[in-house]
């Protein structure tokens, strides 16, 4: 299982969870990443830990002022990106143009999608992975592998019907090795996580706690 952890833009200490996860990484051999903000990707890249931006925009080198530049984010640190988020929707078409801006640069890609309609849609595009995350269930605390099992499993069939190349990962509401545990019975390779370690008053402690059934 995959362990990505998206900070968002929670006022939490990139640097402090980055550490705790690349030991957690190393001691468990669970791949776990931190996806910080951009402005923090090289601080975060340099504690060693697998890398992640949160978003690339869909262009290339040029006039796009504001732009998060895949390029850029890959010399900064990055090994992969997230693109698109319930939190921040993008079109199809600047989604299918952002994978290939990441593909480019040699960007890891995972698209988030808020249903299995949406992953068979982004699963066309061919990301290496998308992950399935209910807006409803985000920051509740409540896992959608415990909530809303069947939205996991579909997600996985509507992926596989694609492309069965690409993994599918769940989120939202995820925090402890239970919800890791129900969600790889549920067929996903991943799980996206934020505040469950973001907002945790010991991001360390959620971490462990979290790989637990994998260590
Ligand atoms: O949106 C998410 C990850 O991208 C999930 O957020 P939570 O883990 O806070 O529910």
């Amino acid at each position: 299982m995959f362990v990505l952890v998206n900070l968002k833009a929670y006022p939490c200490d990139p640097v402090e969870i980055a550490e705790a996860a690349a030991d957690v990484s190393d001691e468990t051999g669970v791949r776990v990443a931190v996806a910080p903000q951009a402005a923090h990707l090289p601080a975060v890249a340099e504690t060693g830990v697998e890398t992640w931006a949160q978003h690339v925009s869909p262009v290339e080198h040029g006039s796009h002022t504001g732009s998060t530049l895949a390029e850029a984010v890959a010399d900064a640190g990055a090994a992969g990106t997230l693109i698109n988020h319930s939190e921040a929707r993008r079109k199809l078409a600047d989604i299918d143009a952002s994978l290939d801006a990441a593909e480019r640069a040699d960007l890891e890609t995972v698209v988030c999608a808020n249903n299995p309609d949406q992953v068979g849609a982004a699963a066309a595009l061919g990301p290496d992975a998308v992950a399935v995350e209910p807006p409803e269930l985000i920051g509740t605390g409540t896992p959608v592998s415990k909530a809303d099992p069947d939205i996991v499993t579909d997600a996985v069939d509507a992926a596989a019907a694609v492309d069965e190349s690409v993994d599918v990962f769940c989120g939202a509401g995820i925090s402890t090795g239970d919800d890791l545990d129900a969600a790889a019975d549920l067929g996903a390779t991943g799980v996206l996580l934020a505040s469950g370690v973001a907002k945790a008053d010991d991001p360390r402690a959620a971490l462990e706690d979290l790989v637990e059934p994998l260590a």
